[in-house]
Parts: structure tokens; C-alpha cells; sequence
């Protein structure tokens, strides 16, 4: 029998005035209205597939590439299987001659636990799994070229988001500090400022030359904020970039580096999409590269930058999204600073051991020589052809119809372009309480099945309206039936 007494009235459930009102304020467009409607008509689809005029959803609202009916790499698939099942290593001389497994792929499956201590189902230490920091380091050091990278300057993550909260956490201090980010985003960027409740200082990209990034437009906006008493003190680079899909050239990263160096910025260098680059003749530099060039050129001016750039399992041609694997390095930060993401990286114990062994996976590959190298370089080479192919598609689609223009795809899995709308549209839109970009994505959703992300969701210069796809979905179908939808879109609200 409880001692307490019963006679109360009971306490009240939680309302929204009682939530963080940070929390209410962020918003992922990604995953807003027009995908919750998507799952709706989905469900629907499920129960009675006569009631919508379309028998699936397309999801080209998100980066999520085995959705969409891309094949894991089969070399990487089958050394976490033996990762989750060591027993099967004892099966060795079956398990290769059945054809099931590639005997180097059960090796490096016999590495990887020994790195890892033995089991996934262990925790790592906090910083992640030393011998795979030792492959992630490595690969950096390839990637630039020889520029050396250090063990000790890689944090594993839970994919890249993690890496992010990781650094805005620690370096969001309260609305009168900023942080630069381009403008159409990740919205990420945002809902993560609003959440540390931190100002986002907007640079636009350039639409019309191929959504690039000005130095000088940037410099200009650091300026404005300073004369409102808001110090910026870090610079948020999507590269090659989300939304649009931009590949940034060297000099340009060169300008932000010494904005950085003058004005003390961080670089937040996300670079996610560095393996997803189309564009013939150009190539990925990284953040790092460009800054260990200039340190080397100039004396003193470039030595106090501090960069952090992020990589994930979950986009290139891994596109492994679900396994959560990521990684962060450090570059030019005092040891004091490092510690504190090692403490919030602590907080969450470590990241999930089978994401860190795909992160390794995906550094290294099997090499020239080994048993599965053909194979899974034939299916590397497939994935990214694939993923070209049915951007330029989308994109020469879009190049047919009228009242859309469209950029180039240069990089990542998107495309953004831009719709131009006419009066009845906004008058159709406003009477529906929507945006016109909404508006028409919601059409798009009702009539075809194919969801998408309107513009507003990302940011967009005032008056200008987008939208942003993936190019990800399988076929031309979906496009075929997109452009129908435009055509009778525009003739039906033609002013
Ligand atoms: C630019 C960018 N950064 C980070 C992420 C998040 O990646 P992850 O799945 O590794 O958390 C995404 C996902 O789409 C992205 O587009």
C-alpha cells in the first residue's frame, strides 16, 4: 500500500509551449509536409491501389540511394556479414568454393575484428577504432595527393550528421555569433542553428554561373554581420554541393581559406559527395589540400586555420546511408579544442562499430591483385556511371520544358532547378496557403506519385523558386511522367 497520498487532480500531459521552443522552431524540409503526404498516399496505395492514378511513390526527395534500388557493393557487404558472424571464418574452404564469398573479402573480414578487438557488439574507444582511423588517415593522404593525414586527428561518427552536431554543438555560443551558411543549403545547417538558437548568416551561391560561390559576396555579408554586433565564427562549405550540385574550383576555395584566416572563421568543409563528381575534366580538391598548399606558399598569415571536413558511407557509390558511418578530421585546432569533441563524442560512448568497419570499407577497397578487386571495381565504375547518366537524363528532361531552367549537374545526387511561375499559379498557390514551389511539388506528388523537395526547404533568393530532386530513382518512367505533368501543369495555369 502506498503511502502517498491519492486525493490530486492529475498532473497534466506535455503541450508544445512546454517543449524546448528551439526544438519547435527547426525545420528539415526533407523529410517535411511533402514527404509525410508521400508515406500518406502510400499507405493508401497499400489498402486500395485503385484510389490514387499511380502504383508507387517515387522518392526523389532524398540522398538515399538504396531506396531506390542500388546494390550494395558486394565486397564491403560481405565482410560486415562476417563481422556480425565470425563463426563463418571457420567455414572458410566451403564458404569459397560455393562461390558465396571471395576469399579476400573473409581476410579482411579477419583484420577488421582483429582491429576492432574481436567482436562489433563491444564498444570502441570514443574516438573510434584506432586501425580504422590508421585506414581513414591513409586514405586521406592518397586522396591529397601525399599531403600526410594523422590517426589522431580522425573522430568516427555516426555518418556525417553526427559530425556536424559534433561541431555546431561545440561551436554554436548564442545569437550574437554566427554561422556562414551557403544559401540554397543542406537543411541540416539551418535546423541545427535554430536548435543552438545561433544566427545563420546567409551567402548566396550564383545561380547562373552554375551555382557558384563568390568570395567576395561572402566578405561582404562577414561585414554586415560584424556592423550588427554578430561575430561569424564559422564557415559552413557544401562540397560538391547539396542542393545544387556544384563542384568548387580551387581558387575559390583558396578565397574562402584566407576569409577564414582573416576573419577567424572555422571551416566546416562537409564534403560528403567528394567520389560524386560528373563534370568531364574536373576534379574534387579537398579543403585540406587547398589550405596545406596556401600554409605552404605563405609564411605565418594561414598557419591559425582551423578546418574540420566530414566524409560519409552514406552517399558516393557506397551509398550505405542506413549503416550510419562517417568520420571527421581535425586540421589546426589547439589540443584544449580537440578534447571537447572528444568529450561529446564520449557522451554517445563511440559510433556504431559496423558504420566505422564500412568507413574502412569504403577508404579502402580491395587492390589491384586481390581476388575481388575486378569485381569491385566493375561495380564501383557501374554505380557512378549510372548515377551520371540518369543526371544528364533528368537534366536534358528539363532542358525540353518550359518554365523551368536548369544547371548542370557537376557533383553530388541532385539537381535544383529553377521554375518560373505564372500569375495564376501564385494566386492558385497563395489561395491554397502554400508557396508556389510548394504548390507545385504538392501537384507533382498528387498527380504522379513522385516526390520531391520544394525549394523553400532549402533557401532561395527572394522571388525565386526551385525545387530539388534526386537523380537517383531507376528508369524513365518517372521522368516521362513528370514531363507530361509539367506540360499540362503549365497549360493549366497558363496566364
Ligand atoms: C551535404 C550533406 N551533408 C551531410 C549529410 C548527412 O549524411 P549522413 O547520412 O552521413 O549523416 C547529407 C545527407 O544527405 C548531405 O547531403
Amino acid at each position: 500500500m502506498t503511502k502517498l497520498d491519492l486525493n490530486f487532480e492529475p498532473a497534466e500531459q506535455l503541450d508544445l509551449k512546454d517543449l524546448n521552443e528551439h526544438v519547435l522552431k527547426a525545420e528539415y524540409a526533407i523529410r517535411g509536409a511533402i514527404p509525410m503526404r508521400a508515406e500518406q498516399i502510400q499507405d493508401q496505395i497499400n489498402l486500395d491501389p485503385e484510389s490514387v492514378p499511380f502504383d508507387k511513390i517515387t522518392t526523389a526527395n532524398i540522398g538515399n540511394p538504396q531506396q531506390l534500388q542500388q546494390k550494395p557493393l558486394t565486397y564491403s557487404r560481405q565482410v560486415v556479414s562476417v563481422l556480425q558472424y565470425p563463426e563463418l571464418l571457420q567455414h572458410r574452404d566451403l564458404l569459397v568454393k560455393s562461390g558465396a564469398y571471395m576469399p579476400d573479402a573473409l581476410d579482411r573480414a579477419k583484420i577488421l575484428l582483429d582491429k576492432i578487438g574481436g567482436s562489433v557488439g563491444a564498444y570502441s574507444s570514443s574516438q573510434g577504432v584506432r586501425g580504422i582511423r590508421d585506414t581513414v588517415a591513409e586514405y586521406i593522404t592518397r586522396r591529397d595527393d601525399g599531403e600526410p593525414a594523422s590517426p589522431q586527428d580522425i573522430f568516427m561518427t555516426d555518418g556525417a550528421t553526427r559530425a556536424v552536431t559534433y561541431l555546431l554543438s561545440l561551436l554554436c555560443r548564442g545569437p550574437q555569433y554566427g554561422v556562414l551558411i551557403p544559401i540554397p543549403q543542406y537543411p541540416v545547417y539551418t535546423a541545427s542553428l535554430t536548435l543552438y538558437n545561433t544566427a545563420a548568416i546567409p551567402y548566396y551561391l550564383n545561380e547562373k554561373s552554375g551555382w557558384s560561390t563568390d568570395a567576395e559576396e561572402i566578405e561582404i555579408q562577414i561585414k554586415k554581420t560584424i556592423a550588427k554586433g554578430i561575430k561569424p565564427s564559422v564557415i559552413v562549405v557544401i562540397n560538391p554541393g547539396n542542393p545544387t550540385g556544384s563542384l568548387l574550383k580551387p581558387d575559390v576555395m583558396e578565397d574562402i581559406v584566407t576569409l577564414a584566416a582573416k576573419y577567424g572563421l572555422v571551416i566546416l568543409a562537409d564534403e560528403v559527395y567528394q567520389e560524386n563528381v560528373f563534370s568531364e575534366g574536373r576534379k574534387f580538391y579537398s579543403f585540406k589540400s587547398v589550405l596545406r598548399s596556401l600554409q605552404r606558399r605563405h609564411k605565418i598569415i594561414y598557419d591559425n586555420v582551423q578546418l574540420a571536413s566530414i566524409h560519409s558511407t552514406s552517399k558516393g557509390v557506397f551509398g550505405e546511408c542506413g549503416q550510419r558511418g562517417g568520420y571527421l578530421e581535425l586540421i589546426g585546432f589547439r589540443n584544449s579544442v580537440r578534447e571537447e569533441i572528444l568529450k561529446l563524442a564520449s557522451l554517445s560512448i563511440c559510433a556504431v562499430i559496423t558504420g566505422q568497419a564500412m568507413v574502412d570499407l569504403m577508404v579502402a577497397p580491395p587492390t589491384k591483385g586481390q581476388p575481388s578487386y575486378e569485381m569491385d571495381k566493375a561495380e564501383r565504375l557501374a554505380i557512378h556511371n549510372t548515377l551520371k547518366e540518369r543526371g544528364e537524363l533528368l537534366y536534358n528532361t528539363f532542358q525540353e520544358l518550359e518554365g523551368i531552367e536548369c544547371q548542370r549537374p557537376q557533383g553530388a545526387m541532385y539537381l535544383f532547378p529553377r521554375l518560373y511561375f505564372s500569375q495564376k499559379v501564385y494566386d492558385a498557390a497563395k489561395k491554397a496557403d502554400l508557396q508556389p514551389d510548394e504548390f507545385y511539388c504538392h501537384a507533382l506528388l498528387e498527380s504522379t506519385g513522385i516526390c520531391v523537395v520544394p525549394g523553400t526547404g532549402f533557401g532561395q533568393e527572394e522571388g525565386t523558386w526551385h525545387l530539388r530532386t534526386t537523380f537517383l530513382a531507376p528508369g524513365t518512367e518517372w521522368i516521362q511522367k513528370w514531363k507530361a505533368f509539367h506540360q499540362d501543369f503549365y497549360k493549366k495555369y497558363a496566364d
